[in-house]
This record gives structure tokens, C-alpha cells and sequence, in this order.
């Protein structure tokens, strides 16, 4: 589905991912792990298609990122950004809807099908009480209930989430994870997220890629990358993985 082939991002002359070869399969739940300026979100932009990578490749179903018309390219990959700006007054359901722009052909007015969905979304998230409010009337978890909300609304195969949990309470953070375990599983969906809670992602996630801030990265399933050498090498602290009643925990070490 998605393919990185000798990728190198790069801030000035620094080099944030160097030689990145990975593949996403359909089904696959992938987990973006690093420290704070490790290169995940310009990693999400960059196979999004968003910017271009300093060398290497980026291929969505065969066909070279930049080569897909961005209609085409839309109906096929969603992206939540880490932050949402909202400048201007708009209407939550609208806000949905307009993920489903890439599905109106020429129609200039939303049909009943569209409000239908956008409704669906905002019920899988738990917003659809809000469809009517004002975006910038919304509590930070709301707002980004309904951005992802929105990306689930334009119905792709391929999901690219930074950070889906961030603002989130407990119980939307663990509904969220579910959600996204169930599109993988059920619908054979593919999920690409960046996230920093472990424990959260435990149970969620089947595969992980690290990076390890100097370039270097490694990818692999879930529970091979998880080895504490490993994960406390990638994240910067030391990390104990304990077994809890057939789950994985994951402890950091007290400074
Ligand atoms: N436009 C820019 N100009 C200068 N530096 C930039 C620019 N964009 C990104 N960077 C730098 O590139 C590095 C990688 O940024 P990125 O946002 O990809 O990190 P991240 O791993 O997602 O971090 P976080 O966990 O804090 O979200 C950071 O050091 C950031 O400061």
C-alpha cells in the first residue's frame, strides 16, 4: 500500500531519518515513536505527501507520491495535523463535511448521503451532540474529536494521524485506540500514528517505527520493537516492560 524507499529527511543539515526503507500493508497499525524533534510529524507530512523528503521515495499503491492528482490522492489518504487553527466561525457538521469534498464530483450542495455520514463520524467520536456548534466554541478534546471526526469522514484506506490522542480524557483516549483497532482489524484499513503514551498503543498498535533522533531508525512488529534496550534507547529514558495479566506495560524509570 504505502512505501518508503531510502528516504532521507533532513532540518538544514541535520538528518532526521536517513535510508528510511518501510512498507505499510492494509490491516497494519503503525506507531511513530521518538522524542520531541525525532522527525515523526515531518515523517507523517512527508508520506501524506505534503512535502517533499531531501532524497528517496514515497509510493502510495505503486505510484510516486507527487504523482497523484490531489483529488485522486484524498480519496485515498486522510491526514490529522497535530493542531487545529480555526480562524474562522464554522459549524462542527461543516467542518466534517468538507472531508467530503473529495466524493461530490460536480455537486455544489452536501446530499442527505454526505450529512449522513458526517453525522456517523461525529457519533463514532462521540461530537455528534455538537453538530451544530461553533468550532471555536469547542474544549480542546472536543476539537480534536471532531478533526478526527473529519478524517474518518473522508473514508480513505490509508490513515495518517499525528498525535490522535492528544487533548484527549481517558475514556476518548482509549475509544479512539479501539476505534482505530477495530478500522484495522474489521476493515482493513491502515493507520500510521505518532504517539508518545506506550501503554496507550499497547494492545493497539501491530507494528512500530522508531526514530532514533541521530537518523537512525528501526521498524519492525509491536513486541520485537518494544525490547526495553530498544525503547529506551528510541524515547531517551529508561523503560521497564513488564507482563500484567496477559498485557504488556510499559515503566519508566524514576529520574
Ligand atoms: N520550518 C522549520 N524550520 C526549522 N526547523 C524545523 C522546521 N520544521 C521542523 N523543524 C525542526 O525539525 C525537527 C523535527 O520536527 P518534527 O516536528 O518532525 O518533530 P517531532 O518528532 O514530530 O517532535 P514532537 O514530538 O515534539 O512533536 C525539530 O527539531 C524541529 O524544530
Amino acid at each position: 500500500m504505502l512505501r518508503a524507499h531510502d528516504l532521507r529527511l533532513c532540518v538544514s543539515e541535520h538528518d532526521l531519518v536517513r535510508g528510511l526503507d518501510w512498507r505499510m500493508a492494509p490491516g497494519e497499525c503503525w506507531v511513530i515513536l521518538g522524542r520531541n524533534g525525532a522527525g515523526k510529524s515531518t515523517l507523517l507530512r512527508t508520506i501524506a505527501g505534503l512535502q517533499p523528503p531531501r532524497a528517496g521515495k514515497v509510493e502510495l499503491e505503486g505510484r510516486a507520491i507527487d504523482a497523484w492528482p490531489a483529488l485522486e490522492l484524498a480519496r485515498r489518504r486522510a491526514f490529522l495535523p497535530q493542531s487545529q487553527g480555526d480562524a474562522f466561525g464554522f459549524r462542527v457538521l461543516d467542518a466534517v463535511l468538507v472531508a467530503r469534498h473529495p466524493y461530490r464530483e460536480a455537486a455544489y450542495w452536501d446530499s442527505d448521503a454526505d450529512r449522513a455520514r458526517g453525522m456517523a463520524a461525529l457519533a463514532l467520536t462521540d461530537v455528534a451532540h455538537l453538530a451544530e456548534r461553533d468550532l471555536r466554541t469547542l474544549s480542546g478534546g472536543e476539537r480534536q474529536r471532531v478533526a478526527i471526526a473529519a478524517t474518518l469522514a473522508q473514508d480513505t484506506p490509508l490513515l495518517l494521524l499525528d498525535e490522535p490522542a492528544a487533548a484527549l480524557d481517558l475514556p476518548h483516549q482509549v475509544g479512539i485506540m479501539s476505534l482505530l483497532a477495530r478500522l484495522c482489524r474489521e476493515r482493513g484499513r491502515a493507520v500510521a500514528m505518532v504517539a508518545h503514551d506506550l501503554n496507550l498503543v499497547e494492545g493497539v498498535a501491530s507494528h512500530a517505527l522508531l526514530l532514533m533522533g541521530d537518523g537512525a531508525w528501526r521498524a519492525g512488529t509491536f513486541a520485537e520493537m518494544m525490547r526495553p534496550e530498544l525503547v529506551s534507547a528510541c524515547l531517551g529514558h529508561c523503560i521497564d516492560v513488564l507482563r500484567h495479566g496477559g498485557r504488556t506495560v510499559f515503566l519508566p524509570a524514576r529520574d
